[in-house]
């Protein structure tokens, strides 16, 4: 399957905005002592179909930012019984799901996914309570900070790797990349070497990935609203109304099990390679396979069109800005030389390239509206009623786009992080395109790494230009997105060249490294 069919999906990131995009719309009704504080500014409702007209069906995220200059940056939609607040600006998210997360820190709940499909053991449909926390613990333990430097010979590996498969094939590298990044998470999370893009384990996990598409778009389904609906068997008429695609619960249960399985039949043996599973099982002794099997699958669920998407921006921007590439790959030739790959250790010294990823992840918004937040409890902020049980929408579009912080945001410019001789560099991205609080996203580090080491490494070893026109000149690179719960550049033809004639020794000889 391919992954840019699978994005609008992701069960990491529930389509949320379809909350307001179903059928049984009911205005919400507020208790006489709440009607004393204002909601949030927004659309007018209609009568018993609240706002489910007004919202967008198509890349939401960008109209709910224009609609920031009608309403402010909270913005109130009545949808389904189920009141939803949008969130423009960083302040009030830092505000509200930062320093308030003891409020802001449930998930809403879609039947239809969770239940019917079995999506329940998903760490980010869980509300915040003694098993989310535990999971939260597990992924943090592995992929704290100061654990990242074990997992960096196998990001390099696989990045090397990568160059080999593109070295062979320059116009299949799309796959080549997510090879790699598949090649990463497979190893760190099941001790599994990803040896080609047909691998086995890859299409048990997409197919798997891919079953929150049955959901439809989640909301969507009456099931949603009516959750006792799902104890109804499937053989009861009418039981269609949450019938679902042959396979769908077969295939979850392949991509949660049978990686997991494998991985526990060599722990017997003798002859696992150390990893997340490996580790976890040895820690929690038997107590929780299903937390250690269900964070082990949320790795790569969660973790990898996720990746992928924020690489493929940083790819497309920098062929489509020569000057940019050209200042990449300057500072890379001065820091790591002619004889050798670039590495991890190089980091430190290569400030212009991180102020790229850093870019890219603020100009793609990979994920535009994050995954949605909900409120334990009633709160009062800056004057305005926010209901229990409020979905919160933390427009991370809008806010890397934010011109009041951003000057100039559709412009590709490394250089707003740029720090030294007397510059203030911007909002740092990564503060805001991982999420917020308590339920930031665990992976963001290692995210990143993967990030960084393939883009250094595709960069140092090709010039990589989009198509020529007849003159010679390269086309102008498709800047478009698919708009997604995950968005995802436009795949475009490039021409991917070595650099120097020693390139490609090199990369030969990282692949036998
Ligand atoms: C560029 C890559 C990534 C981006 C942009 C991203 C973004 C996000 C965002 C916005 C959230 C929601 C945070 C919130 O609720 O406020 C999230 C949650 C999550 N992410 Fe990521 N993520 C990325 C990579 C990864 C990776 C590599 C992993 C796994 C190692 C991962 C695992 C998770 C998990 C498990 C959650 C749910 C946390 C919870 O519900 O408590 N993500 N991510």
């Amino acid at each position: 399957m391919n992954t840019e069919t699978v994005t609008s999906y992701i069960p990491h990131l529930p389509t949320p905005l379809a909350v307001a995009l179903c059928a049984l719309p009911v205005v919400y009704a507020y208790t006489s002592s709440r009607q004393k504080k204002a909601l949030p500014p927004g659309p007018k409702p209609l009568p018993l179909i609240g706002n489910v007209l007004d919202v967008p069906r198509e890349a939401a995220w960008k109209v709910f930012k224009e609609w920031g200059h009608q309403y402010g940056d909270m913005i109130f939609l009545h949808t389904l019984g189920k009141p939803m607040l949008i969130v423009n600006s960083a302040d009030i998210a830092f505000d509200l799901l930062d320093k308030r997360s003891g409020l802001y820190s449930f998930r809403p709940q879609f039947a239809m996914a969770n239940e019917v499909i079995g999506w329940k053991f998903s760490l980010t449909s869980m509300d915040y309570s003694e098993k989310s926390k535990r999971q939260r613990k597990y992924m943090a333990s592995y992929f704290a900070k100061a654990r990242l430097p074990d997992y960096y010979p196998v990001q390099v590996r696989e990045a090397h790797q990568m160059l080999n498969e593109i070295l062979d094939d320059p116009n299949d590298y799309r796959n080549a990349i997510r090879r790699n990044a598949a090649g990463v998470t497979m190893m760190i999370t099941y001790g599994h070497r990803v040896k080609s893009k047909d691998d086995e384990f890859i299409a048990i996990a997409d197919k798997g990935v891919a079953t929150i598409e049955a959901a439809g778009a989640v909301g969507a389904h009456i099931v949603d609203f009516v959750p006792w609906l799902r104890f109804i068997p499937d053989w009861f008429p009418g039981a269609g109304i949450k019938r679902l695609p042959p396979g769908t619960r077969e295939n979850l249960q392949a991509f949660l099990h049978v990686p997991f399985d494998q991985v526990k039949k060599r722990m017997a043996a003798g002859t696992a390679i150390p990893c997340y599973t490996t580790k976890l099982l040895e820690q929690t002794k038997g107590q929780d396979d299903e937390g250690v099997l269900g964070t082990a699958a949320l790795v790569y669920s969660g973790g990898m069109d996720t990746t992928m998407s924020a690489i493929f921006t940083a790819f497309t921007l920098i062929v489509a800005n020569p000057l940019i590439q050209a200042r990449i790959q300057a500072e890379l030739d001065l820091v790591v030389g002619k004889d050798r790959l670039p590495d991890f250790s190089d980091r430190p010294r290569l400030p212009y390239l991180q102020c790229v990823i850093s870019e890219a992840l603020r100009w793609g918004a990979s994920t535009p509206v994050g995954v949605p937040h909900r409120t334990s409890q009633d709160d009062v902020y800056r004057g305005y009623l926010i209901p229990k049980d409020t979905t919160i929408l933390a427009n991370q579009y809008a806010m890397l786009h934010d011109e009041r912080v951003y000057p100039d945001p559709a412009r590709f410019n490394p250089d707003r992080f740029l720090e030294g001789e007397g510059r203030t560099p911007q909002q740092d991205p990564r503060d805001i395109a991982f999420g917020f609080g308590r339920r930031i996203c665990p992976g963001k580090d290692i995210a990143e790494n993967t990030m960084w080491i393939t883009i250094a490494c595709m960069f140092y070893a090709f010039k990589i230009t989009s198509e020529l026109d007849k003159e010679g000149n390269p086309l102008p690179v498709d800047l478009e997105y698919e708009e997604f719960s995950v968005r995802h550049p436009k795949p475009f033809k490039a021409i991917i060249k070595p650099r120097h004639d020693t390139t490609v020794d090199l990369i030969r000889a990282g692949n036998e490294a």
